[in-house]
């Protein structure tokens, strides 16, 4: 894969725990517009990879470049700028259960200080796009784990992310809400978002249409996958 063309880049990447090796040399180019699966059993270390891309946590070793930003030389002033570039799905949605859902969608806008109106306008723009228009005022705990993902989609494309993170975002759902999800996550990959997916799902996988990359024990299977 051509260099100009990764929007990651991960060289020789290991995050440890205590004696605990959670991911062990991981080397991995991710393509501008790509949807990308990275799939393994509960523990391979799914979950720590996607973290260290928005520096939730560190690297141990290793290096991570992100559209160009090294994340090991960023200054901390700039880390808003980074998660600027992802949109995060998890797979327990992590909506505020006290905020409505229009509020849960704008909170990004606002924290961003964009002006009153131009919130509104794509607030409900997005929910229609996710067709949860008509549930604006109603409170996360109100809804069916299939519409709070919905929410959850519309929060992280809000902000026109570059990267769109999905931890397990159907691990909790039925079959029809997890497609309906797949349906949007391949709406905005069609649009230009980078997509990585984590999840241990076989029958995800089975059906996947981009690169899959296995996870074992923290290594993968394919290091140099390109
Ligand atoms: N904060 C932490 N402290 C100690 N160990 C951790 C921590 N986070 C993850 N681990 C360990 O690192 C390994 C990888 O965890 P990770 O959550 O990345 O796996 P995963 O593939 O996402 O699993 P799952 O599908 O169950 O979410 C596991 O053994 C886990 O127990």
């Amino acid at each position: 894969m051509a260099e100009k063309s990764a929007v990651i880049r991960m060289f020789h990447v290991h995050r440890r725990y205590g004696a605990k090796q959670a991911l062990v040399d991981v080397t991995l180019d991710i393509a501008k517009n790509e949807f990308l699966y990275i799939s393994g059993p509960s523990g391979a270390g799914k979950s720590t990879l996607l973290k260290l891309l928005y520096l939730a946590e560190p690297v141990s070793e290793g290096q991570i470049l992100v559209d160009g930003m090294n994340l090991s030389r960023i200054p901390r002033r700039r880390i808003p700028m980074l998660r600027r570039k992802f949109g995060i799905i998890f797979q327990d949605y992590k909506l505020i259960p006290t905020r409505t859902v229009y509020e849960n969608v704008a909170l990004v806008l606002e924290a961003r200080g964009k002006k009153r109106s131009l919130i509104e306008k794509k607030v409900k723009s997005v929910l229609r796009v996710v067709r949860m228009e008509d549930r604006l005022t109603a409170f996360p705990p109100s809804l069916s784990g299939g519409e709070q993902q919905r929410v959850a989609v519309a929060r992280a494309v809000i902000g026109d992310p570059k990267i769109i993170l999905a931890d397990e975002p159907t691990g909790s759902l039925d079959d029809d809400s997890a497609a309906i999800i797949f349906q949007l996550l391949n709406m905005f990959h069609n649009r230009g978002a980078t997509v990585v997916v984590a999840t241990h799902d076989k029958a995800l996988i089975e059906s996947a249409t981009g690169r899959v990359l296995h996870l074992q024990q923290g290594r993968l299977d394919r290091p140099l996958d390109i």
